[in-house]
């Protein structure tokens, strides 16, 4: 697919913006995620236009199947890949299904996905003048539940992360999040996003243009505001209920949001908070100012949690090979593997003994497979290679013997 470039000459960047050219650093993700109205394409066209009037273009990645006009180029587009429609038709799906079936199908190439990301994001021998990216732009769908909730979501976002520093941008409509109650679902909705995805994460207040989001930021860092905004709202009657039930309204509502405003205190202190207007372009230096800190951050604290993350999967999967391979030796009468055999540890001569030849006066008939032994090796062989449903087991077990045939 040709290089992205933004398609609506009408968004300027603002003209006092200074970018470090970073090509010898990794290139940073920023996943934008928002609620649908949040103004998550414009945003995406705003950043991708910002950059390009840089000269330093992003590679922009579509992840939403089911978007039918975007105002701006992707380099890699789920579209090209999974037919969102055929999805829903063939599998007999609703729309939510669809876009999940359409991820996973996607997320089955995650790694020809990865594996291009990492040829851009290095320099090419072959063209010296090519710039190695140094922002990776990914859009996701509107349904944030379906990205952020599921398996294919989960499985993208880790990829990224385990190449390249990855920041989320989570997008909320700052007018629509002006009463206290909206405004404390919107960020309850993106603890629990912060919490699944655990990526540094940077709330930008969208749509400042039409309604200034100081008093956000203000209800984040100062409890005593928003204190004083649950009592006008309360006063108001903003939360419903009956006369007499805690002032103009609902006790029970503000008593709840009071809680959860103290529970949200140590969330909000690990955020970036920006706000922007995507249609006029204000802000977009700060929200790249805050992706670079973010960036360090994830370098600094969630870099070493990712990789111990990883090594402790690794480790599950190393036990579960040891017991699949202990229980295969025990099919072929071996023993465990490690028991002192025909498989002893390798020896280091230096340690000043002479190398011990392995011990020929054991009982060899111990490690030879009889001949009823064999013809129920056999059996599970040609079992395990014709049912692929077979277990995970008998799979790696046919897959074993199959290495020793060749
Ligand atoms: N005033 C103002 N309006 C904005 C801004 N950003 C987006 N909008 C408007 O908000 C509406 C929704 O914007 P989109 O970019 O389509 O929002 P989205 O989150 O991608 O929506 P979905 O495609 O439904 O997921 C549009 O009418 C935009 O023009 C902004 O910064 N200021």
């Amino acid at each position: 697919m040709a290089s992205s470039s933004p398609v609506d000459a009408g968004l300027m960047a603002p003209p006092s913006a200074s970018m470090a050219d970073n090509a010898a650093k990794p290139p940073v993700a920023i996943v934008c995620i928002g609620m649908a109205g949040s103004g998550k394409t414009t945003f995406m066209q705003r950043i991708n236009a910002y950059l390009h009037e840089k000269k330093n273009p992003p590679y922009v990645m579509n992840l939403d199947p089911a978007v039918t006009h975007s105002p701006f180029q992707s380099n890699i587009d789920i579209r090209d890949s999974v037919n969102y429609k055929k999805v829903m038709e063939e599998y007999k799906l609703g729309p939510n299904g669809g876009i999940m079936t359409s991820l996973n199908l996607f997320t089955t190439k995650v790694d020809q996905v990865m594996s291009i990301l990492e040829k851009r994001a290095t320099p090419d021998p072959e063209n010296p003048a090519k710039k190695p990216i140094s922002k990776i732009l990914v859009d996701t769908p509107g349904q944030i539940e379906v990205f952020v909730w599921s398996a294919s979501g989960t499985i993208l976002l880790e990829s990224l992360a385990s190449s390249f520093p990855t920041v989320l941008a989570y997008i909320v409509d700052t007018p629509r999040s002006s009463s206290t109650s909206t405004f404390m679902s919107n960020m309850l909705y993106a603890c629990s996003i912060l919490y699944k995805m655990k990526l540094p994460m940077i709330v930008v207040f969208n749509k400042a243009d039409a309604k200034d989001p100081s008093f956000a930021k203000e209800w984040m860092t100062d409890y005593e505001s928003f204190q004083e905004a649950l009592t006008e709202d309360e006063n108001n009657n903003a939360f419903g209920g009956g006369e007499g039930e805690g002032g103009g309204g609902s006790g029970y509502m503000s008593g709840l949001i009071n809680s959860m405003s103290l529970m949200l205190e140590e969330f909000y202190s690990h955020l970036s908070i920006v706000g922007v207007s995507s249609l006029y372009g204000t802000g977009i230096d700060e929200f790249f100012a805050a992706v670079e800190q973010k960036a360090e951050e994830f370098k600094q604290d969630y870099q070493p949690e990712l990789d111990r993350r990883r090594a402790e999967r690794e480790e599950v999967k190393k036990k579960a090979r040891e017991k699949e391979l202990a229980k295969m030796m025990k099919d072929m009468n071996m023993g465990n593997p490690t028991d002192a055999g025909p498989f002893a540890d390798i020896k280091d001569v230096d340690d000043g003994e002479e190398p011990q030849p392995l011990s020929s006066d054991e009982d060899d008939d111990e490690y030879n497979i009889d001949e009823d032994d064999k013809e129920g090796l056999q059996a599970r062989y040609e079992a395990a290679m014709q049912n692929t449903d077979s277990t995970t087991a008998d799979a790696s077990f046919a897959k074993y013997l199959h290495t020793q045939q060749r």
